[in-house]
C-alpha cells in the first residue's frame, strides 16, 4: 500500500489542539486513557514504564517513535514535519493519531513477545460487550416485530446513527447514561428523504463502522435486515486492523458481538445466527485496511479503496472521526455545503455521525444562530447528529 501524506483537504484552517475542545482531548482525555489501559490489563513493569513515559512524553517535544515496525517507516515521514513540535500546535487529527500509534507500540501490540496482539482496550471493549446497555439493546430486539415494515430501515437507520454516542473515548468525559434516543429536531441535517430509498435498494454496501458495542450492534441489525431482505446483496464492513480510539472496531470485535447476539435473547439470537451464516456464505464481510488507522483525510485514500467505493452502491461513513475524515479535520463555515467538501469521493457517499467534535458542514443559516444560542457545547456534547448523503 502506497499511502502519500499527499494534500489534505485544507481549504479552511487546520484544527490543532491549542483550546477548546481538541485541547481538552490532549491535555484530560489522553492522560486519562492510559491510566485506564494500566488499570485494565496487568501489563509488566517495562510495559507500565513505557505507557507511563508516553503520559509524560505528550506534554513535551513531539518524538520520533521509538520502534520500527509495521508502518514505522511510513510513520516517518508522516511525522517528519512535526518533530521537535508540541503536540498542541500541529493538527489534531494527526496528534491524535499519533498518541494512538505510541500507544500500540507501548503496550507491546506490535511484539514480537507474550503483549503482542493483545488489545490495551480489551478490558473495556469486553466490558462494554457484557454489559446491561448491551444487553438491554439485545432484549429491545424483540420490539423489531412490532415495527410497521415501511418505517423499519428508518428505525435501524436511527438506532446505528444514536448508538454513535456510545464511544468510550468519550465516556471518559461524559459518563453515558441509559438516555432516550434524541428526537428527529436533534438531527440538524437530515437527508433521510434521499439516503432511504437508496439504502433500501443496495446491492452492494460498504459500511465504515467505528464503535464497538452500542454502535456496533445497530450497525450489525441493519446490514442483517439489507442482507435478509435482498437475497442478492453483499454488505461489506470496513473496519480498523488494530486497536485505535479506544473503542473502535477490529475483526475480532465483530465477531465478539455476533457471538454476543448469537447467545442473547430469542430475536437478538435470530439476528446473530443469520450473520454468522451472512458471514460463512461471503455475504458480509471484513476488510481491514491499514488506511483506518493512519493520520489521513479520505481524499487521500489509496487507490484500491478509491476503487472499492466507486464500485458500491452506497458507502456509509459512522461516527465522528470517520466525518472529521471525511470533510477535512479544518474549520469550515458550518454552512458550507457537503456536497461541495465531498465531491471528490469516487461513488455516493452518508455520514451518519453524532457531534462529538467541532467540525462540521451543511447546516443551514438559521439552525445555525439558533444552535450558537443554546448549549454552549452544542459542537461536542454528542446530542446532536447529521445524516449527509452526496
Ligand atoms: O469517531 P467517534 O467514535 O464517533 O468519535 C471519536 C471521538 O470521541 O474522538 C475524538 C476525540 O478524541 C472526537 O473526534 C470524537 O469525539
Amino acid at each position: 500500500m502506497d499511502l502519500e501524506p499527499g494534500a489534505p483537504i485544507a481549504k479552511a484552517p487546520v484544527i490543532t489542539s491549542e483550546d477548546g475542545f481538541p485541547h481538552s482531548v490532549l491535555r484530560e482525555r489522553h492522560p486519562e486513557l492510559l491510566a485506564k489501559v494500566l488499570g485494565g490489563v496487568p501489563y509488566p513493569p517495562e510495559i507500565r514504564l513505557a505507557v507511563n513515559g508516553l503520559a509524560q512524553e505528550i506534554e513535551g517535544p513531539i518524538l520520533p517513535l521509538s520502534d520500527t515496525h509495521g508502518d514505522a517507516a511510513q510513520w516517518a515521514v508522516w511525522a517528519e514535519p512535526y518533530l521537535g513540535k508540541s503536540w498542541y500546535e500541529v493538527p489534531f487529527l494527526w496528534a491524535e493519531n499519533y498518541f494512538y500509534r505510541k500507544l500500540l507500540a507501548a503496550t507491546g501490540w506490535f511484539g514480537p513477545g507474550p503483549w503482542q496482539g493483545v488489545d490495551p482496550f480489551g478490558p473495556q471493549k469486553d466490558a462494554e460487550l457484557a454489559g446491561a446497555a448491551v444487553q438491554a439493546e439485545l432484549e429491545a430486539l424483540a420490539g423489531l416485530a412490532s415495527v410497521p415494515p415501511a418505517e423499519l430501515l428508518d428505525s435501524l437507520l436511527l438506532g446505528a446513527l444514536w448508538g454513535n454516542r456510545a464511544d468510550l473515548g468519550f465516556q471518559l468525559q461524559r459518563p453515558a447514561g441509559g438516555e432516550e434516543r434524541p428526537a428527529d429536531a436533534n438531527l440538524i441535517c437530515d437527508h433521510r428523504p434521499a439516503l432511504l430509498p437508496v439504502l433500501s435498494g443496495v446491492d452492494h454496501l460498504i459500511l465504515v463502522t467505528d464503535n464497538i458495542g452500542r454502535e456496533l450492534l445497530p450497525d450489525l441489525v441493519l446490514a442483517d435486515q439489507l442482507l435478509t431482505l435482498r437475497p442478492d446483496a453483499v454488505v461489506h464492513f470496513h473496519v480498523k486492523p488494530s486497536p485505535y480510539f479506544t473503542s473502535d472496531a477490529t475483526p475480532i470485535d465483530v465477531l465478539k458481538t455476533v457471538q454476543r447476539l448469537v447467545e442473547g435473547p430469542a430475536a437478538a439470537a435470530a439476528i446473530g445466527t443469520r450473520l454468522r451464516e451472512y458471514l460463512s456464505a461471503g455475504r458480509l464481510t471484513l476488510t481491514a485496511h491499514p488506511f483506518y488507522v493512519a493520520p489521513l483525510t479520505f481524499d487521500q485514500a489509496p487507490a484500491d479503496l478509491q476503487k472499492a467505493y466507486a464500485a458500491a452502491d452506497l458507502t456509509v461513513l459512522k461516527g465522528d472521526l470517520n466525518y472529521r475524515r471525511l470533510v477535512g479535520d479544518v474549520a469550515w463555515p458550518a454552512t458550507t455545503a457537503f456536497e461541495e467538501v465531498t465531491s471528490y469521493w469516487p461513488g455516493r457517499v452518508a455520514a451518519l455521525r453524532t457531534l462529538k467534535s467541532d467540525v462540521l458542514v451543511g447546516v443551514d443559516q438559521a439552525r445555525l444562530a439558533e444552535l450558537d444560542a443554546g448549549e454552549a457545547n452544542w459542537r461536542t456534547s454528542g446530542h446532536y447528529a447529521v445524516i449527509q448523503m452526496n
